[in-house]
């Protein structure tokens, strides 16, 4: 495609992400699907480039007024992800020199908004919780996710899978944590490969994989994944069950459990059972209290933990939002608590980066339920062959309380998890 032709594309497909109506990952799926003649190179140019314009707004909203013709396309100028002579040449010189401006400009010149492009309600509540990492924070959240994998150890062993894709071109490496995955080099199309077809991989974030691995539900119990969505955590305890035993999958979204068959199809397993539930308090969920011995509570969250990958979503959410969510969060976590039977383990997570949505829901819950005992995140994950555990968890005496995964310093989603017993 002709720079010009690509950078005219930027720039629409920046406008339409810009207008917040939709997740900008649904956004840039539908420009896809409408242009079908896009090369892959041409994709990638066009994701990245919207992406580094929603990671790096700020900046870019107060660079763009000194320049000239649409903002849509100035702000894909700023945020163009390809080499610069080849941007150059889709540029007038006029363009060219403003770009040239913009670039001399020194990082330490410009104001604290501009370099952490966070909105100012969720500035504090960071600074708060990492003082200065929050600047490692900042940048480690417009740094690309990796692709990360989890092997279907049902079916298939870690090492077998990461040689067959050795062969197939694709290089891994085993996830630093997780017993469960594979880390590949780059982003490849994993779904034409043999190794998804048949179920042995997904795709799925090593934190992700942790929570799955923190509930470590046995062969033959009765387990409930209360927010099972698309099934990623579903999919992950129903192995480690070794397809015996019953798994409710529930959510409140049958549109969610509709992606989750044709993954359960592929994964082998027999052992799952999704349902959709109208709420928390569905009779459904009566009909088991007290009978199961596991439950996951992957709550629904502002997701910043995910800004990575999804970087509108820190232009999407708003403190307001958050508090809203909080609610929800501790409603579906003491439902969710009834289900469980004398000695059952309860597992409540988010991939929020706020301790209102993680430290405080766990200690309300904790407070309101003293037939519940904390268990320490890192107690669980070490026998559970997690390499440095402790450095994967904070909060309590000893620093082992909760599971607190962070992206500058884990290269995980960030990921939060709490754990209790019941009496
Ligand atoms: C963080 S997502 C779950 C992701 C999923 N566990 C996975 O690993 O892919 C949260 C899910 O909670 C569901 N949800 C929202 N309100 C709910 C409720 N009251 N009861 C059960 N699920 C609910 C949403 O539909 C959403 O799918």
């Amino acid at each position: 495609m002709h720079p010009k032709a690509l950078l005219d594309a930027c720039s629409e497909l920046v406008g339409q992400v810009l207008k917040f109506e939709h997740p900008a990952d649904a956004v840039v799926s539908r420009y896809f699907r409408e242009h079908r003649s896009l090369g892959p190179r041409e994709r990638a140019t066009l994701a990245e480039t919207v992406y580094a314009v929603l990671r790096r707004k700020l900046l870019f909203d107060h660079l763009a007024p000194s320049g000239s013709g649409p903002r849509q396309r100035r702000m894909a100028i700023l945020g163009f992800h390809g080499p610069r002579d080849f941007l150059k040449s889709a540029l007038t010189e006029q363009e060219k020199s403003w770009l040239d401006q913009c670039d001399a400009i020194r990082p330490q010149d410009l104001l604290e908004r501009h370099r952490h492009n966070f909105p100012e309600w969720l500035v504090q509540p960071l600074k708060d919780q990492l003082g200065e990492g929050f600047w490692a924070l900042a940048e480690g959240l417009n740094q690309p996710a990796p692709l990360d994998l989890r092997v279907n150890l049902l079916t298939d062993k870690r090492e077998d899978v990461r040689r067959e894709l050795e062969l197939a071109g694709l290089h891994g490496q085993p996830t630093p944590y997780s017993p469960w995955g594979l880390r590949l080099a780059g982003k490849p199309a994993i779904n034409r490969l043999d190794a998804f077809a048949r179920g042995a991989v997904e795709v799925q974030d090593e934190g992700s994989q942790l929570l799955a691995l923190l509930l470590d539900a046995k062969r033959g119990e009765m387990v409930v994944d209360f927010c099972a969505g698309a099934g990623g955590k579903t999919l992950a305890i129903g192995a480690a069950m070794r397809n015996t035993g019953r798994l409710y999958a529930f959510d409140t979204s049958a549109h969610r459990l509709d992606a989750l068959k044709p993954r359960l199809a592929r994964s082998k397993l027999s052992n799952v059972h999704p349902a959709a539930i109208a709420h928390e308090r569905d009779d459904r969920v009566k009909r088991l209290a007290g009978k199961i011995d596991r439950v996951i509570v992957d709550a629904p969250c502002s997701g910043l933990g995910t800004l990575r990958r999804n970087p509108d979503l820190k232009w999407r959410q708003s403190a307001e939002a958050v508090q809203e969510m909080t609610e929800k969060q501790a409603a579906i976590l003491q439902s969710a608590s009834r289900l469980l039977k004398p000695g059952g383990r309860l597992v409540y997570a988010t991939c929020s980066l706020l301790r209102q949505e993680n430290e405080d829901i766990a200690a309300a819950f904790g407070a309101a339920n003293p037939d519940f005992s904390a268990m320490p995140a890192g107690q669980v994950l070490e026998p559970l062959k997690v390499r440095d555990a402790a450095a994967l968890c904070s909060g309590g005496d000893d620093g082992l309380q909760y599971l607190r995964l962070w992206p500058h310093r884990h290269a995980t989603d960030g990921f939060f998890a709490a754990l209790w017993v019941k009496n």
